[in-house]
């Protein structure tokens, strides 16, 4: 029912979980990641491996303190920091394509849309799903075809103008230095969340109803860019997220593919990873806490869409970054996509009044 869903849009409020301030922090220069509670915790989990990746004296010690509280800072402002781009954006950015911002059938594949109807319909069972797909190329990794090639050159030029102009740029996370947050650039209400809900959806429900597949509710949309000027690879790592989708949008680049390890219990060290290649054009569906980075490419630029789809009735019971139950700080927008028992209450009895 839509009015329904979007009196929901209007009432839910969304929290990050107050981990986002003290793990997962990312050392550039030591490719690692860190969690950093206080500076006794710190030196004690951290020093013997830091030492062994080459931080030997006081002042690389120090240097790496530095670091981390710079990005503590970041962490803590990003809240209003982020709100305050947005607006900036919304005032000063003349769009290149502003039809890029409003989801259309005719960006999408054929077979993508295929897919998605077949999902949606009332026979549909994951076997037939799977005979659908072009590939699994590693566990629970899924390929399929996703936007028309006109649609990603469009896109890609429009996120190059917006590069290019003086708006105000958030980066998506710690170990991306290039790259957008679509939702600064107001890419969800008309094309993200849409996309999610009526394409998306239907596909994670049969694909991963045990890992949150059937109850997306919200996400966190970016593009990541590799240049050979630029960032060039991307660590080991897990998402924050339930189910991710990556979609490859061009350019012109060799090498760069994604491997996939295991999950994030098991280390590296143990796990034997699958090389995955991007395709222009499609995307990859794979559990957020499926360990996975990128390897460098070798010449041109690559850019991507990522995805982060964030269950809230997952997520509130265990934080997918801290494997704790989520300690809820308010934020803006979807923020990290938790939601409040107790908020839920208040809007039943709301809409019950
Ligand atoms: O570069 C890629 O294709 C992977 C990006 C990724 O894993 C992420 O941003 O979470
Ligand atoms: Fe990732």
């Amino acid at each position: 029912c839509q009015v329904m869903k979007s009196e929901k849009y209007e009432f839910q409020k969304y929290y990050y979980c107050a981990c986002f301030t003290t793990d997962n922090i990312f050392l550039d220069e030591y490719k690692l990641h860190v969690r950093f509670a206080s500076e006794q915790q710190f030196r004690q989990d951290f020093s013997p491996v830091l030492q062994s990746l080459g931080c030997v004296t006081e002042q690389q010690f120090q240097d790496v303190l530095t670091k981390i509280n710079q990005e503590v800072d970041r962490r803590k402002c990003f809240g209003r920091t982020s709100v305050e781009r947005a607006a900036a954006i919304r005032d000063i950015y003349q769009p290149l394509h502003p039809h890029v911002y409003h989801l259309q059938e005719s960006f999408l594949a054929p077979k993508f849309k295929h897919i998605a109807e077949y999902c949606s319909g009332p026979n549909a069972s994951k076997e037939g799903l799977l005979e659908l797909l072009d590939e699994v190329p590693a566990p629970k990794v899924y390929r399929f075809p996703v936007f028309e090639r006109q649609f990603c050159e469009e896109l890609l030029q429009e996120l190059e103008h917006f590069e290019q102009s003086a708006a105000p740029k958030g980066r998506p996370n710690t170990m991306n230095h290039y790259g957008i947050l679509l939702n600064e650039l107001h890419f969800d209400q008309g094309f993200i969340t849409p996309f999610r809900e009526r394409y998306l959806h239907p596909i994670t429900a049969l694909l991963y109803p045990d890992w949150g597949g059937h109850c997306l509710d919200t996400q966190k949309a970016f593009v990541v860019k590799y240049d050979m000027n630029e960032d060039l690879d991307l660590s080991y790592h897990y998402d924050n997220a339930e189910i991710t989708l990556n979609v490859s949008l061009g350019k012109d680049f060799t090498e760069g593919n994604l491997y996939f390890g295991d999950m994030r219990q098991v280390p590296l060290s143990e796990s034997e990873c699958t090389e995955v290649q991007h395709k222009v054009t499609e995307g990859l569906l794979h559990r957020g806490q499926h360990m996975h980075g990128a390897l460098p490419i070798a010449s041109g630029q690559r850019w991507n869409l990522i995805i982060w789809m964030r269950a809230s009735q997952v997520r509130n019971q265990l934080c997918p970054m801290c494997q704790r139950k989520p300690s809820l700080l308010e934020g803006e927008g979807y923020a990290d996509g938790f939601t409040c028992q107790s908020d839920s209450l208040v809007n039943a009895s709301c809409s019950l009044a």
